[in-house]
């Protein structure tokens, strides 16, 4: 069966999909976001892209950001592993708790309290921050019409009182050098990069591809840091969901709380899915049931 006929199906299946899921308003620029929408692409390592739904409409892709900046750090060459580990936290993405006993080390990159630590070693490198990472994601996905959407990340600013906690208890502890708000400011406009599931779907075949742009077939980073950051996607990308996420799917990928979910399989193809309507986890409760009708469809699972 091709791809086209699968995507086709799994649209048709999903139509009456009954579930809980609400979408994301503790960032209230998100609750405006209808939560019907439906977006799916997947685009091959022989460049071929297969599409259903609003897989052209742009969204806030949240933490799915924390992929990208994590990559833009390591191709900077900078010191990260002692500043944040590399294990499932367990714990929602926004908890503070664990953070007391283990000193200000955050668990991974992919949680908040991580990202924000790859915030600071990024304000720390880089002379413009918001335009060299949106140059970079550009880059990735070959395609210049990405951009920050202020609204989200004014609207996070206002609202986004345990990020704020977590980088002043990470300061205390020892773990921040760059001043708070300029950290907080720039974690805020990453996570309210707009694109859409086919640009998510481009901007990902570098960590399917062993760290080379697909098209150009430039390398950007080792396939030592792909290793690295695609285990950190299975083992860590979906918080304290991420065993059910390689349960279910089986691949390695990165959610948001706009409702995106990348997932890779390196060497054949990466995937995009949207739906805004998020499970108690802060995972896109249609979005995780799409790559799971995809991978036991197809068997294409890295398992
Ligand atoms: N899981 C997410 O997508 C969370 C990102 C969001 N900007 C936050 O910090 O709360």
């Amino acid at each position: 069966m091709d791809y086209q006929t699968l995507l086709n199906i799994i649209e048709k299946d999903l139509e009456t999909f009954e579930h809980e899921g609400k979408v994301a308003d503790y960032i209230p620029e998100l609750a405006f976001v209808p939560g019907d929408k439906f977006g799916m692409h997947l685009h091959c390592i022989n460049q071929q892209d297969y599409s259903i739904g609003d897989s052209e409409e742009k969204f806030s892709i949240q933490s799915i950001s924390k992929v990208f900046s994590l990559a833009l750090a390591k191709m900077h060459k900078t010191k990260i592993w002692h500043r944040v580990d590399v294990e499932p936290s367990g714990n929602p993405f926004n908890s503070l708790t664990q953070l007391e006993m283990e000193a200000g080390i955050p668990r991974n990159p992919f949680i908040n309290s991580g990202a924000l630590v790859i915030s600071d070693i990024l304000l720390s490198c880089l002379k413009n921050p918001k335009e060299e990472l949106l140059e970079f994601v550009r880059h990735l996905a070959q395609d210049d019409d990405i951009y920050y959407d202020e609204e989200v990340a004014i609207s996070e600013k206002k609202h986004g009182y345990r990020n704020v906690a977590l980088v002043n208890y990470m300061k205390a502890l020892g773990n921040i050098n760059n001043d708070v708000d300029d950290i907080l400011d720039f974690y805020f406009y990453q996570c309210s990069i707009a694109m859409s599931c086919s640009q998510l779907a481009k901007a990902f075949m570098m960590f399917a591809n062993s760290g080379k742009n697909i098209g150009t077939q430039e390398r950007i980073l080792k396939p030592k840091s792909i290793k690295r950051i695609n285990a950190i996607m299975q083992t860590c990308g979906f918080y304290d969901e991420a065993g059910e996420f390689s349960f279910r799917v089986g691949l390695p990928g990165k959610s948001g709380v706009g409702g995106g979910i990348v997932a890779i399989h390196p060497h054949h193809y990466t995937v995009a899915v949207w739906s805004p309507k998020l499970n108690p986890n802060g995972n896109s409760e249609k979005g995780m049931r799409a790559l799971e009708e995809l991978t036991s469809l197809t068997g294409l699972s890295i398992f």
